[in-house]
């Protein structure tokens, strides 16, 4: 793990002169549901935006939101409306991200525009990181701007793809998101460290869980980090979330198990919810029934008491992954951490889309989970390698 990550070698747009009348597109990660419970991701592209805007350049905005798979990808007309406010200028908002029509709609784009193309996870080549879609996202400009830090670790045609056609400089929203980082880097000596992994992606457990049980004192694990954790200790879990691939995340689990420099806190009694929503407080040692799922659990005593450390003598703390299923009104993990987590000597930060929107938290917080996890774990993203490459080489392929 890289305690001190560099920025070298990356084309910065800080650095590069915007005339009026260039054409960028600019790859942003608004990945926030309708209600916009938490527009951190949203807000943090307003200053690289205007800065752009007000050069008199004409933008064009690629965002993702929810995913192609699942059919969560929406319409992101809403999105529009608040990035126009926080903006203070007035931003347009077309439907499509490919074809004749948006290409119409970006080559009209006055000097000083500002629109928002459709979803790019309306697309199934944008997760798969189609070539065939970024040669058709790179039709809406001739140079491009990279945000969108939440999805700084994929590899998807909005935002590395599409380098393969155009140049691309790193946005400030980058900078500012690995600088503050920063302090949750690395080895930490003499400072108390304690992560808490929750939520249901499997970074949290490929890359989180792997990764800080080799830089943090604690690890507390929730969500399905703790469910694949117990099956892999042989618990019997019934019908508990085990996520997206249950099988990569239990070999990773595996290996910390076989030996980490961190505590792995595992809890005794855990909460239980039922097929009619009955919810009850079990002893692991009792096993979970067979029909029922894990959405809480109740902190073990050496977890109180490191929190109770934490709190008294200060320290370093970061929670990644809502421990448990907090919208549904499952809070007996949760609450006492971020009790712990505000106290006056405690540094701490919540990473991650979900975790950030639905908890009670005013402190430090990062606009990306699995792309902050990765940054942490090894100073770098994909989206930052695919820059400097690109800034290295030179080459781009006419779209
Ligand atoms: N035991 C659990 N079973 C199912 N879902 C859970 C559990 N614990 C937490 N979650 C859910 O995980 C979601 C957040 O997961 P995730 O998307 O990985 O986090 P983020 O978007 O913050 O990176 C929360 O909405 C929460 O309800
Ligand atoms: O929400 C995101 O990641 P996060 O939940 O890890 O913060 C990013 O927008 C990436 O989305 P993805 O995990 O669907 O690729």
């Amino acid at each position: 793990m890289s305690s001190a990550p560099t920025m070298a070698g990356l084309p910065l747009l800080r650095e590069r002169p915007v005339r009026a009348g260039e054409r960028w597109v600019f790859s942003a990660g608004f990945n926030v549901g309708p209600a916009l419970a938490d527009t951190t991701r949203i807000d943090c592209e307003v200053p690289d935006l205007l800065r752009l805007a007000r050069a008199g350049a004409r933008v064009a905005v690629l965002a993702h939101q929810g995913s192609h798979r699942d059919g969560t990808a929406r319409s992101l007309e809403y999105v529009a409306g608040h990035l126009g406010r926080v903006l203070g200028r007035e931003v347009g908002y077309h439907p499509g991200s490919t074809g004749d029509g948006a290409v119409e709609r970006a080559l009209a784009l006055r000097d000083g525009e500002v629109v928002l193309f459709g979803n790019t996870r309306h697309h199934a080549g944008e997760e798969a990181g189609d070539p065939e879609l970024a040669r058709r996202f790179a039709l809406l400009g001739d140079l491009v701007a990279v945000g969108g830090f939440s999805k700084a670790h994929r590899a998807h045609a909005s935002n590395t793809g599409i380098l393969h056609h155009r140049p691309g400089w790193a946005a400030d929203s980058l900078l500012a998101e690995t600088a503050a980082l920063a302090p949750w880097a690395g080895r930490a000596p003499g400072t108390r460290s304690v992560a808490v992994l929750g939520g249901v992606k499997p970074e949290k457990t490929l890359i989180g869980l792997r990764r800080l049980a080799e830089t943090y004192d604690v690890v507390v694990p929730g969500g399905v980090v703790l469910t694949t954790l117990l099956r892999v200790l042989g618990h019997k879990v019934g019908r508990s979330e085990l996520g997206s691939s249950p099988g990569k995340c239990a070999e990773a689990a595996s290996r910390v198990l076989a030996g980490s420099r961190a505590e792995i806190h595992l809890p005794e009694r855990v909460v239980v919810r039922g097929p009619g929503g009955d919810a009850r407080t079990v002893d692991l040692a009792d096993g979970v029934p067979a029909d029922h799922a894990i959405v809480d659990f109740e902190l073990p005593a050496r977890t109180r008491e490191t929190l109770r450390q934490l709190r008294e003598h200060g320290g370093r703390a970061l929670m990644a992954g809502t421990p448990s299923r907090w919208t549904d009104g499952f809070g007996a993990a949760a609450r006492p951490l971020l009790d712990a987590f505000a106290g006056p000597g405690v540094r701490a930060l919540l990473l991650g889309g979900d975790t950030v929107a639905e908890l009670p938290w005013n402190g430090p917080v990062s606009g990306g989970g699995g792309s902050a996890l990765q940054y942490l774990a090894d100073g770098t993203c994909a989206v930052f390698d695919a820059l400097r490459s690109q800034h290295s080489t030179g080459r781009t392929a006419t779209p």
